[in-house]
């Protein structure tokens, strides 16, 4: 087993640049499948774990797929399996997001259910809403949801009852070969949606309003392949903003787009930390003393799910009482009870938790219980006194590249070992305490 090991007091200064994004790759990747002609030549493409098993999905789909220097090159035009099985699906439940282009292609998509995770239950009730009104059957067996279609999906109405993100890429994908047009309202408006679209369209689809409540899509008879750059991970410039302000450290976040963060911006802006745009993306200069602040998660232009855990770890280190809500997701706190091992002051109550800051943060053994969880436990180990040892890495390498080695440019005490040299550090951190 792996560890990473951070041993904290170290200020930040110097220059991160984010890679492509995690959350606009994969549906961009799934959506390559709809192309019958030419080759999709997709750039900017994060080397994570996640982006390895969406290729693997493609492959057992019988596209030819391509990963060498951040270019992913696919050539689906081949005649498609069906079948998406759980070995992908259950390591990662973007897989889902294949089940629109393949029934948009084959008409018959089979995808193994997802099932719930870490931070929730994550129901897949309005994507097969959505196919269903396209006029898919749709089945639900052994595992499996699986939907057919006599000949084309046909466009529809359809109304979100949530805007979510997944439901929305989905049934994008589904409508664009669809005959006819697809009105789709209540949908999610992230600039992951947008980079999707811009896709899609360059594959030769016709779909307006992306970024908008309201996405309207008219049906083509046939996309072929083309050329596409991933958008920068938001998510990923977030973190690096955050570990730059908990060290009341000095760091510029390269290629970060200060469009796609705005309420991030704006809610570090009301602690206090000083965020300046520059030419080159975003400088972060961390306070002396963090105010204390609310913030509750929300669909976009709302405050990031994916960027709670990490403001959690800052919100420790701030002076006064504040407030974290989840609203997206309906166990999204497990990292909770890791900050509390820290001697993190906090405490859950619902659908919030509240933290009495400033904590005192210590070092300890805490295991991330989600990629965002750990990446935000290893920040708290940035400003914890000694070492914070971080297990389960493999959450963590779904949605960061080279996250401890970034960290470590900037100036940060940190290490990725195996479990034998772990004990060995475990065994000098007792022999140290032992001597202190
Ligand atoms: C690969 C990817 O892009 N993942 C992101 C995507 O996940 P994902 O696409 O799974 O997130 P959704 O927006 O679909 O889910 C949001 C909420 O809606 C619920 N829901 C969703 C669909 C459905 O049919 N029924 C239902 O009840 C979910 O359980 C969850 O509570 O958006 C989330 C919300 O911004 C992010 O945290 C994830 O990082
Ligand atoms: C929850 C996340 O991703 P996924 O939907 O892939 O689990 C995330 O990126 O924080």
């Amino acid at each position: 087993m792996e560890k990473i090991i951070v041993r904290g007091g170290n200020r930040l200064n110097g220059t991160v640049r984010v890679e492509g994004a995690k959350n606009a790759v994969l549906p961009v990747l799934a959506a390559t499948l709809l192309a019958s002609e030419g080759k999709n030549i997709i750039s900017d493409v994060p080397t994570l774990s996640d982006v390895y098993t969406i290729n693997e999905v493609l492959r057992n789909l019988n596209a030819d797929v391509v990963f060498e220097n951040n270019q992913v090159i696919v050539d689906a035009s081949k005649e498609l399996n069906v079948e998406a099985p759980f070995e992908f699906v259950r390591k990662m439940r973007a897989s889902i997001l294949v089940m629109g282009p393949l029934l948009a292609r084959n008409s018959h998509a089979r995808v193994a259910l997802p099932g719930g995770c870490a931070i929730g239950s994550r129901p897949i009730e309005q994507h097969l809403k959505g196919f269903e009104a396209m006029g898919a059957k749709v089945t639900v067996g052994n595992g499996f949801v699986e939907a057919k279609v006599e000949g084309r999906l046909k466009g529809a109405k359809i109304y979100l009852d949530f805007p979510s993100v997944g439901a929305t890429e989905n049934i994008m994908t589904a409508a664009v070969l669809a005959e006819g047009t697809t009105i789709l309202d209540n949908v999610a408006k992230e600039p992951e949606i947008v980079d999707l679209a811009n896709f899609l369209n360059a594959m030769g689809a016709k779909v307006r309003g992306a970024g908008t409540g309201t996405i309207r899509i008219e049906g083509v008879e046939k996309l072929r392949g083309t050329n596409h750059a991933v958008i920068p991970d938001r998510i990923e410039a977030g973190t690096f903003m955050v570990a730059a302000a908990i060290t009341q450290g000095n760091v510029v976040i390269e290629n970060a787009v200060p469009e796609h963060i705005s309420s991030l911006i704006a809610k570090m802006k009301e602690m206090g930390v000083n965020i300046i745009e520059e030419e080159e993306g975003i400088r972060v200069i961390g306070p002396e003393t963090l105010k204390a602040v609310d913030l509750k998660t929300m669909p976009h232009p709302g405050f990031p799910t994916d960027m709670q855990s990490q403001m959690m770890a800052l919100l420790l280190k701030a002076e006064g009482t504040s407030m974290i809500t989840e609203t997206v997701f309906e166990n999204r706190f497990m990292h909770a009870e890791e900050f509390r091992r820290m001697n993190g002051d906090i405490k859950i109550e619902g659908r919030s938790v509240v933290m009495n800051g400033p904590s005192t943060l210590q070092g300890a053994e805490v295991a991330a219980t989600d990629l965002r969880a750990g990446a935000a436990l290893i920040l708290a180990g940035l400003v914890a006194d000694g070492h914070t040892r971080v297990t389960e890495l493999k959450h963590l390498d779904r949605g960061y590249v080279n996250f401890h080695q970034k960290l470590a440019g900037l100036g940060a005490d940190i290490e990725r070992v195996t479990e034998v040299v772990a004990e060995k550090a475990t065994q000098e951190t007792t022999q140290s305490n032992v001597h202190a």
